[in-house]
């Protein structure tokens, strides 16, 4: 197969070759990851100065993405060193926090990744809520992230909040004493060290030493903590380099920024402001449509679709269902529309905020992020067995180990990622045992005459791993109402459905995004009006799920508001298409 040579746009020629400091904006499609690439074939030859230079950008699958690229062009060897292709979270703890340690301390830190999920109990049999519920710095109780877990505090006593709190104090101080970090903790940690003046000195003349450049990718995805790292870079004489699409900024539960990245962007001179334009990837009518998702003052300009897709005549679609719940019709017909269009549905996902939704609408019916430990368990093995996403099986490996671990009262005081650390727990030690209970646990209707039979089994191949003295099987693993749910849905063949976080960065010939009667009025007046200023983010959400289509974009919307969104889109002159679904 003959490869086409990369011939790049004068905006996308001036990004590879500009030496200094950079803010770049850019319009999905617009060919961030290819001009990275090219950017590091121009430099990686220059090895005079024997530094490095680092790709940091915010998620695993981006920076996998970017690092199969660069060994494929044969651009990077591995290891890479002098050089740095990593995220910002393993980036700052390589360099601030594995080799400074957590001040006050002389423990060597350890990152746990779910030390957000750390369950929070007031007393021992109290309902419990993730320590992530809990200001970081007050251990106040954050009323809103409590109540999403099913705890009001406007429902319990001050006493009862108060009890709740010291608990997640003294867990935290533990943790820190352990030198056991989350994410968020690594990100106060080096701001204490940077605020260390001699030591932040010493520091900056160390990594402008190791690097001569270093490149952000996909920063709309800082926090303000990033932000603040970012300038430290750059005084430190660092030639930083920073990628965005301000517009594509999803991340605001982690304390995502929009005025914060304006801000950087103008401390920037204005010839290290530069933007790539142009859409490579989606055809017209989605470039039109994108543009009807962006906030109402940025809804004008449309990208030039510059891509193989550019001529594609597909239409948006829009379809109407009714009711309150996600209904399987609208997997039904999207895989006709692709079929008609002569795509793959194995290519082309549903998405939406959260995997519930999409998943009603290809038929898996149980909610994947369950914490009932039955349903866990046979999500796990049906996952396993049906594997449609790449993750999923090394997914349900891990979900199924942190069950036994359960059962066998490992994880009472810690989470799953501390109890592994500590115990330094190699994939290869736990991994057996956990296949062959997948194996045995597999669903066969033949022997299996419904759930319960199942249930029955899997109570007793997992009695052997119960703690001595703990709970019995059948209280931790109860019955389920929606376990047979699990085994006997019928999903949509083929389809998969996916978060929109989940697909960032990605592209596909079509996509379909579902949006739910809970959500859609409002997020249609905002982008109508900008008025409730709190749907931003969820418009950002529809903005990023859309701009990843190629072909064909598919929107589903309770039929309420489905002419108002097909004429929202048609304003833009993209040809829209509704169908009603019965
Ligand atoms: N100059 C070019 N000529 C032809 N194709 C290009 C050019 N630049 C980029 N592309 C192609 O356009 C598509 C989109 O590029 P890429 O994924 O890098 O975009 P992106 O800016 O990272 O998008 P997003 O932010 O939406 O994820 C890719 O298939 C890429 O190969």
């Amino acid at each position: 197969m003959s490869v086409r040579p990369f011939v790049p746009t004068l905006e996308q020629k001036s990004v590879i070759e500009h030496c200094g400091n950079a803010f770049i904006s850019a319009c999905p499609g617009a060919g961030k990851t290819q001009v990275l690439v090219e950017r590091a074939r121009k430099e990686l030859k220059n090895t005079a100065s024997g530094q490095g230079l680092a790709f940091l950008s915010f998620t695993n699958a981006a920076i996998s993405e970017l690092k199969r690229r660069l060994q494929l062009e044969a651009l990077l060897l591995s290891p890479p060193f002098p050089h740095y292709v990593g995220t910002f979270d393993t980036f700052i703890w390589q360099f601030f926090i594995a080799p400074l340690g957590v001040p006050g301390h002389t423990i060597a830190p350890q990152l746990i990744p779910d030390m957000d999920a750390r369950c929070v109990k007031a007393y021992p049999g109290a309902q419990g809520i993730p320590l992530s519920c809990f200001d970081r710095t007050t251990g106040a109780i954050i009323a809103d992230k409590a109540k999403q877990e099913g705890f009001d505090p406007a429902n319990k006593t001050a006493r009862l909040i108060t009890q709740y709190e010291e608990v997640a104090r003294q867990c935290r101080a533990r943790f820190m004493a352990r030198g056991e970090l989350g994410f968020s903790d690594v990100r106060t940690v080096v701001k204490e060290h940077l605020s260390n003046v001699p030591l932040s000195a010493k520091l900056s003349v160390a990594l402008a030493a190791r690097f001569r450049e270093i490149i952000v990718d996909e920063a709309q995805d800082c926090n303000p903590a990033d932000i603040e790292i970012i300038n430290w870079l750059r005084r430190a004489g660092i030639v930083t380099k920073v990628i965005c699409d301000p517009h594509q900024s999803i991340y605001e539960f982690r304390g995502g920024v929009t005025d914060q990245l304006f801000a950087l962007r103008d401390s920037f001179g204005a010839s290290e402001r530069l933007t790539m334009s142009g859409n490579f990837r989606s055809n017209a009518n989605i470039c039109k449509a994108i543009a009807a998702f962006r906030a109402p003052a940025d809804q004008q300009a449309i990208d030039q679709p510059l891509g193989r897709a550019a001529n594609d005549p597909t239409h948006i679609h829009v379809l109407l269902y009714s009711g309150t719940s996600v209904p399987l019709t609208i997997g039904r017909k999207f895989e006709e529309l692709l079929r008609t269009a002569s795509l793959s549905p194995a290519d082309c996902p549903v998405v939406s905020s959260t995997k519930d939704s999409a998943c009603k609408a290809i038929g898996q019916t149980v909610d994947p992020s369950s914490q009932d430990r039955t349903l866990r368990l046979a999500l796990a093995v049906a996952s396993f067995h049906i594997g449609q996403e790449v993750n999923a099986r090394k997914m349900a490996m891990e979900a199924m180990h942190k069950i036994i671990l359960e059962l066998e009262g490992h994880l009472g005081e810690k989470t799953y990622s501390q109890h592994v650390t500590a115990e330094g727990l190699k994939p290869e030690d736990w991994r057996p045992c956990v296949l062959q209970v997948l194996q045995c646990l597999r669903f066969d209707p033949a022997t299996d005459s419904s759930a319960d039979t199942w249930l029955t089994r899997a109570k007793t191949l997992l009695t052997p791993h119960l703690a001595a003295g703990g709970s019995s099987i059948a209280q931790m693993l109860r019955r389920h109402q929606d376990l047979a749910a699990v085994f006997t849905a019928t999903p949509v063949a083929s389809l998969t459905a996916k978060t929109i976080h989940s697909v960032k960065g990605m592209q596909f010939p079509g996509i379909c995004v579902i949006l739910t009667t809970k959500t859609a009025k409002s997020l249609i007046d905002y982008l109508t009006t900008g008025q409730p200023p709190e749907m931003a983010e969820s418009a950002r959400k529809l903005y990023v799920a859309a701009s990843r289509a190629e072909r064909l974009l598919v929107i589903a919307v309770p039929r309420s508001q489905g002419s108002r969104l097909a004429a929202h889109i048609s304003n833009t002159s993209a040809q829209v298409t509704q169908i009603t679904l019965t």
